[in-house]
């Protein structure tokens, strides 16, 4: 939760880049909806886990991003970088897309109902969010649709690097856990 905190802001920052380099008022409005998202229904379950820890956002600011989470915030930067839309969305959707399709999976298990992150997990299971997560990847093919075969192999590529390093991401929270079992 804690390093999601620190993941998170630095996200919504690259909408920021998409919005200023937006063909359309309607691209805009996209963008706009899908950071709405990450401020409100990201933020209000996450600061009450981060309450459960005493901690705020203003102390999120003083901690260090963990390697695979600077990888993936770095690579974020590298494709706004290039300032072209169709690559930010290749990097943006694998971190709300595998979330919806992850959640859902989970929300269907039925023993996830007493699992502690069951309001996190119901949130992200939300047919709502699934709906949206719909509407975001169809305007992604809508603007990828006239692109040459070789632009689209390599936007492809870009939206496999960002799911890999949402895996790595997984995976950072499994090995702090094999790091305390050790030091015990
Ligand atoms: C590493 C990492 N990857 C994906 C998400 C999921 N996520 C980020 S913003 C957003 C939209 C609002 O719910 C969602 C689902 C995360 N939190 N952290």
């Amino acid at each position: 939760m804690i390093q999601d905190s620190i993941y998170l802001k630095n996200y919504a920052r690259i909408y920021g880049k998409a919005i200023f380099h937006a063909d359309t008022l309607r691209e805009i409005q996209l963008y706009y909806s899908m950071l709405n998202f990450v401020n409100d229904t990201e933020s209000e379950v996450r600061l009450d886990y981060l309450k459960q820890f005493c901690m705020t956002d203003n102390d999120i600011e003083l901690i260090a991003p963990l390697p695979e989470n600077q990888n993936y915030i770095d690579f974020m930067f590298e494709i706004a970088s290039h300032g072209k839309n169709e690559e930010i969305l290749m990097a943006v959707l694998p971190c709300m897309l595998s979330y919806s399709y992850i959640f859902r999976k989970l929300a269907a298990v039925p023993t996830s109902r007493q699992s502690r992150y069951w309001d996190f997990i119901k949130d992200h299971a939300d047919e709502q969010y699934a709906e949206s997560c719909k509407e975001w990847s169809a305007f992604a093919e809508h603007k990828c649709a006239g692109l040459s075969v070789a632009n689209k192999k390599y936007l492809a590529d870009i939206f496999e690097k960002a799911s890999l390093l949402e895996l790595a991401f997984w995976k950072m929270a499994y090995r702090n856990e094999r790091m305390e079992e050790n030091a015990k």
